[in-house]
């Protein structure tokens, strides 16, 4: 479970429990023309967008003004996402990564539920079966392994351990049965959230140009830099046999719609195989989609070389809208050859520490009945406060 994921249908972040609310479900337009910025292309099934691209080579330039990008990625009509090409070393940590998905998936059963975390509620360690469809189904579409890649023991005061569990427990490895897993998982976690920072460095540019003034708390890029809450999850998509499945041709079929809610989540091109041969998506309608601001729902896409990155809720309340969370689902292969295809990706969820004063807005488009007359709450109290809202509302 993890915060990210309570909003929606699974926003990046909350008791895998809590993961059952869904946006309306959006039906697919072969109109997703955004304007000539997002270069779509149509197709009758759907239409495709590739992600707004910045050559990592111009991310790293601290004086390089990429506002224009990070405007049309990520700002209030920009297309929801933006990649990074060129990362070095980004494709052989991916690659050695992902190849493990279907390794931790398929260990024998009783071994995967000794690296099951329920004190966490399954924010740590292997998680499958644990959180909510759109339907109110559980969730056995896909199995996931959390950790923090960045530190194994975030805190040993037990009190914090004990209030903030899905933040403050140890990571879990696999030390005997899949040691590799450990060493791949937190060298991709650590190159996502470098390059994260660097990405936010000039988020926080962008949205100081627009007016915002200066930050009343820590910028995206101090609140991520000092953030002992990041989390990485990689996630195994199973094949899916569509004669039995109702939600075969959904766009939302392998992952429900939903918003994650952290600052800032790092995403890698997924790896398909068959059969454990890799390869290319038989169906070109599968993959990562997203609603854009102007309601459309688009498939997107973006290359091996490329870390793709989106916002988080939190961002989008604390930029004051300058910056926005995207709905986004994933869809599986649902053509005829697609039967023994599954997914592999890693999703790296940069979020506030625990303890990070978050000073919010008067007026917010999420959550507002949470914040108290005062607007300030730190992110482990907002989280709290998220989780105790979704189960209160639950029957
Ligand atoms: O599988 C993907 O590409 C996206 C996963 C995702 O959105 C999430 O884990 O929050
Ligand atoms: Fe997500």
């Amino acid at each position: 479970m993890e915060i990210g994921r309570l909003v929606r249908t699974q926003p990046g972040w909350a008791p895998a429990a809590a993961r059952g609310r869904s946006r309306r479900p959006l039906a697919l337009s072969s109109s997703g023309r955004r304007g000539a910025r997002c270069r779509a292309m149509e197709s009758p099934a759907s239409a495709s967008v590739h992600a707004v691209s910045i050559p990592f080579s111009d991310l790293k330039e601290k004086d390089r003004d990429l506002g224009g990008k990070i405007e049309e990625g990520l700002g209030p009509s920009g297309l929801g996402i933006i990649s990074i090409a060129d990362v070095p070393g980004f494709p052989v940590l991916r690659k050695a990564l992902l190849r493990l998905a279907p390794k931790v998936a398929n260990l024998p059963e009783d071994v995967r539920k000794g690296f099951e975390d329920p004190d966490s509620r399954f924010s740590f360690g292997w998680s499958h079966g644990k959180e909510k469809l759109e339907s109110g189904k559980l969730d056995t579409f896909k199995g996931s392994f959390y950790a923090n890649p960045i530190l194994d023991v975030p805190t040993t005061d037990d009190v914090l351990v004990r209030r903030y569990p899905s933040y403050c427990r140890p990571n879990i490895w696999p030390a005997s049965h899949l040691p590799e897993l450990e060493i791949a998982f937190k060298a991709l976690g650590k190159l996502m959230l470098e390059v994260g920072l660097m990405l936010a460095y000039h988020c926080d540019r962008y949205v100081m140009q627009q007016g915002v003034g200066t930050y009343d708390g820590e910028s995206l890029e101090q609140t991520i830099a000092s953030s002992r809450c990041h989390k990485g999850r990689l996630l195994y998509y199973y094949p899916r046999q569509f004669s039995k499945q109702e939600e075969g041709d959904s766009v939302s079929s392998w992952c429900g719609w939903h918003t994650d809610h952290g600052s800032l989540t790092g995403l890698s091109c997924a790896l398909f195989t068959k059969n454990s041969l890799e390869i290319l998506c038989p169906d070109s309608a599968a993959g990562l989609y997203i609603r854009t601001r102007d309601d459309k729902v688009v498939k997107v896409t973006f290359e091996e070389n490329e870390l793709a990155y989106q916002i988080g809720e939190t961002t989008e309340i604390l930029s004051r809208g300058r910056l926005c969370a995207t709905p986004h689902c994933v869809k599986a292969p649902s053509s005829e050859n697609a039967s023994n295809v599954d997914r592999s990706t890693f999703a790296m969820f940069m979020q506030p520490d625990w303890d990070e004063k978050l000073k919010f807005p008067s007026e917010i488009p999420y959550h507002q009945e949470l914040i108290p007359p005062n607007g300030t709450l730190t992110f482990g109290e907002y989280s709290e406060r998220l989780v105790n809202k979704y189960y209160q509302g639950m029957t």
